[in-house]
């Protein structure tokens, strides 16, 4: 597929899943037949426009180099600390060919359609700005540790998504920036939201869940098999 831009995809894949409680990392946990990885990289391989896939895991993930190879542009970059650590390694392993834009999408989130990431694609690069997939909060929500102390307003609130889109070089100077100072930093909006450059929101499906908690594992298994069932048709 050719493009007037390069494009690559980070994927942090080095979390320990401790909300899961389960055995081993929540991305290696099968459902519909493969692991929430495999999954993650299988929708993700479909976007040709791709030239990399940099997966970032820990170092002492046994788990990765036994999974099925699905596709030559997958390399593997080390995990780090936090999350925003993982993705800066990917970054960085992107460094000596850095691609134009690069979409940076949670392993933990297999259920991301491509028609989602093209709309995320489409509308970002043609406004030449980076963006994210969000969708509209649909709940009030409440502030408050163990009782209610606010009902914050719902106008203009979203839940941030991923895939998250932005030119490579603002998003690896303002991670390297942000976390050298210590900023909290929880996903790649947040940090170019500190350097001060736009971030585009872009409506997202709200069932392209992040796989958290146990509850999250039926609800992703059904929607897995509903999405391979239709693509199947
Ligand atoms: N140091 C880290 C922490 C998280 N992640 C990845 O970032 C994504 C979103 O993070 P989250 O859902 O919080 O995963 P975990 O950190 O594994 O979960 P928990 O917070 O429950 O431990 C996941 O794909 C996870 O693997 C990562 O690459 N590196
Ligand atoms: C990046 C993210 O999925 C956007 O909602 C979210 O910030 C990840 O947070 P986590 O605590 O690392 O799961």
């Amino acid at each position: 597929m050719t493009t007037n831009y390069t494009l690559a995809a980070i994927v942090p894949a080095a979390g320990v899943g401790s909300r899961m409680q389960h055995s081993a990392p929540k991305q290696y946990i099968c459902l519909a037949g493969k692991t929430i990885l495999e999954h993650t990289l299988a929708k993700l391989a479909q976007l040709k426009q791709l030239t990399t896939i940099v997966v970032a895991v820990s170092d002492d993930d046994p788990y990765f180099a036994t999974l099925e190879v699905i596709d030559q542009r997958i390399v593997r970059a080390s995990g780090g600390k936090e999350r925003a650590d993982s993705v800066l390694n990917g970054l960085l392993a992107l460094a000596d060919n850095p691609p134009d834009w690069v979409l940076v999408h949670d392993a933990a989130r297999p259920l991301v359609t491509l028609a989602d990431i093209e709309c995320l694609l489409s509308e970002c690069i043609s406004a030449d700005e980076g963006g994210i997939l969000a969708s509209k909060v649909k709940d009030t929500i409440k502030r408050g540790a163990t009782h209610s102390q606010q009902t914050v307003p719902r106008d203009n609130l979203w839940q941030a998504l991923t895939p998250q889109l932005f030119k490579y070089h603002d998003l690896t100077q303002a991670l390297q920036t942000a976390l050298a100072q210590q900023v909290t930093i929880t996903d790649e909006a947040s940090a170019i939201e500190w350097a001060n450059k736009p971030v585009k929101l872009v409506v997202g499906r709200s069932d392209n869940i992040k796989i958290t908690t146990p509850e999250d594992l039926d609800l992703a298994n059904f929607l897995l098999q509903k999405q391979h069932s239709e693509n199947a048709l």
